[in-house]
């Protein structure tokens, strides 16, 4: 049973899943290096909670308990006695391998040690420390608090009674387990992001407009919203990284990156964030 959870990384992903582990009676211990990282993750899960509350998916009156089970600290030190930590700092192999070497001299024996890694495998992962038994992949989806699902990947030394442990965390967060074999993209992005690249080469090759590739794959599909809308929402920058874990990881021709996708993230030009992407905003 996990009463005490240590969260690594304060940032989109971190302050979410501080959010949901605390708002489900878990204790958590949230770890940053940046103090002003710390602060605005407590801010903005008070205010997704007020949130929650508006739209009647909580008692407001619950906040103040669920706020006071998420403790900020900028020493790992702090992680010790908690029985699970769930790493999400920033997407940098070194930083990662670094992180969980130092995370496995600290955090007592037996705990679990997860990942929130969307492309560095979990077995390398779990071969820097002492328990690679007790590693293991828990993929949270953006944002956090509102997405169903969790893909918990297991590497190659990952246990069963780990594997167990996690998705019983994931059900008691009222979310749903996919199992993956860790293999780049996992389950989602392998499927998804191919996809997205292969409406930049339908524009690359003048196959159809943006609107009518949008409309074709939406009102087609039943999907909510057009390949080419979801880049700008996720990013350019961002797809176009996991193209090139994906080509990089198995080495496959077909997962090659569309030239037009590589130029407009070489413009800048990266979706929502930057005003300009297959759309302007
Ligand atoms: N953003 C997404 O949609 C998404 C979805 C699924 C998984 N992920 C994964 O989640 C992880 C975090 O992504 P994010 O979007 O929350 O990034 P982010 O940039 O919002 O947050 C990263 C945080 O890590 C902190 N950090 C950096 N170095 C650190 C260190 N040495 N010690 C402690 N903290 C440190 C930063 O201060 C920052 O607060 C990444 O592995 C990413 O691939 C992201």
């Amino acid at each position: 049973m996990i009463n005490k959870a240590g969260v690594l990384g304060a940032g989109q992903m971190g302050s979410g899943i501080a959010h949901v582990l605390a708002q489900q009676g878990i204790e958590v211990v949230l770890f940053d290096i940046a103090e002003a990282q710390l602060g605005k993750a407590v801010a903005g899960i008070e205010k997704n909670l007020e949130r929650q509350a508006k739209k009647g998916q909580l008692e407001s009156a619950a906040i103040p308990a669920i706020m006071g089970r998420i403790r900020t600290t900028q020493a790992m030190e702090d992680l010790a006695d908690c029985d699970m930590a769930i790493e999400a700092v920033t997407e940098k192999e070194a930083l990662k391998l670094e992180i969980f070497r130092k995370l496995d001299g600290i955090v007592k024996a037996g705990a679990i040690l997860a990942s929130n890694t969307s492309s560095i495998p979990i077995t390398r992962i779990a071969a820097v420390t002492g328990r690679p038994d007790k590693v293991i992949g828990m993929h949270f989806m953006n944002p956090v608090p509102v997405m169903q699902l969790v893909e918990v990947i297991r590497g190659l030394a990952t246990s069963d009674e780990t594997f167990a442990a996690t998705t019983a965390l994931v059900a008691r967060l009222g979310k749903e387990t996919a199992v993956s074999a860790d293999y780049p993209g996992f389950i989602v992005n392998r499927i998804l992001i191919p996809m997205i690249n292969e409406a930049a080469f339908a524009l690359f090759e003048g196959i159809a407009t943006v609107e009518d590739i949008d409309k074709g794959m939406k009102l087609g599909t039943n999907q909510p919203m057009g390949p080419l809308t979801l880049a700008d929402f996720i990013g350019l920058d961002t797809c176009l990284a996991i193209m090139n874990v994906l080509h990089e990881g198995f080495k496959d021709s077909k997962y090659r990156p569309c030239p037009l996708l590589v130029k407009m993230v070489e413009a800048g030009y990266l979706g929502r964030k930057t005003g300009r992407g297959f759309y302007t905003y």
